[in-house]
């Protein structure tokens, strides 16, 4: 599903270059569900960036269900991150000013379909996370674990083959931590395919494979020859 070959990305300043991501190959089969760990600065969430497209800084190639990333533009970027990859961020990335439904409804926004099918499609997805009494709230009026499913919620509502996600426990408590992770395991199950960054051992656990990452580069044990 993501096969990635030779990744590199620097910031230059001043004075010189930093290395943040170095000869990164990975391959993540369809199904899998990934733990990106390591050390505060490994390049984790730098990695993650890439694969979600919001960065364009890097170098290498990255392909997705056979598609090059690294030959297309920010445009054509764009359109395939919002076809098929969700985003669940630590900080939930929840608009304030949009209740519960208008914020899962959001990805639908981009796309060309009728009225009547994207409120079927946010009734159908308040239902299945168990939100509906909390449809007309905003997010101010939550737990920051009820925050979390709603951005789990608002990330899988378009059916995306890939969820990224970067520290989504790292604002919650145990309990909620579980929760989430839960979710995540149902929807693994259901076909999606996971990759998220955590310190968490216990998240880590719900994963089927630990990429451990150190100063940007993959430690021995994890690489995939190139
Ligand atoms: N915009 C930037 N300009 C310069 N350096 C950056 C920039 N963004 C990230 N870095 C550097 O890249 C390195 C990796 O950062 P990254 O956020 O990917 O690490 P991480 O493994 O996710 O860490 P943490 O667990 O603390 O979130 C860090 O040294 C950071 O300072």
């Amino acid at each position: 599903m993501i096969e990635l070959k030779n990744i590199e990305r620097s910031y230059k300043h001043a004075v010189g270059e930093t290395w943040v991501l170095r000869r990164i190959n990975i391959t993540v089969r369809p199904g899998e569900f990934i733990t990106l760990m390591g050390p505060s600065g490994a390049g984790k969430s730098t990695l993650l960036n890439v694969l979600a497209m919001l960065d364009d800084g890097w170098r290498g190639e990255y392909w997705l269900d056979h598609e090059p990333i690294h030959v297309m533009n920010r445009k054509q970027r764009s359109e395939v991150a919002r076809r098929k990859i969700g985003m669940v961020f630590q900080s939930f990335h929840l608009l304030d000013d949009l209740t519960v439904a208008e914020n899962i409804e959001l990805p639908l926004s981009y796309k060309n379909m009728p009225r009547s099918e994207r409120q079927a499609l946010v009734a159908d997805t308040l239902d299945r996370f168990q939100i509906v009494g909390k449809k007309d709230l905003y997010p101010s009026q939550l737990s920051g674990g009820q925050q979390q499913i709603v951005g789990v919620a608002r990330a899988v509502i378009h059916k995306p083959e890939l969820l990224l996600a970067d520290e989504p426990t790292g604002n919650l408590h145990s309990a909620q931590a579980a929760e989430v992770m839960q979710l995540f395991t149902e929807l693994n199950r259901a076909g999606t395919t996971i990759v998220q960054v955590s310190h968490s051992i216990e998240n880590a656990r719900f994963g089927s494979r630990i990429i451990e990452l150190r100063d940007g580069w993959m430690t021995p044990e994890n690489e995939t020859p190139a």
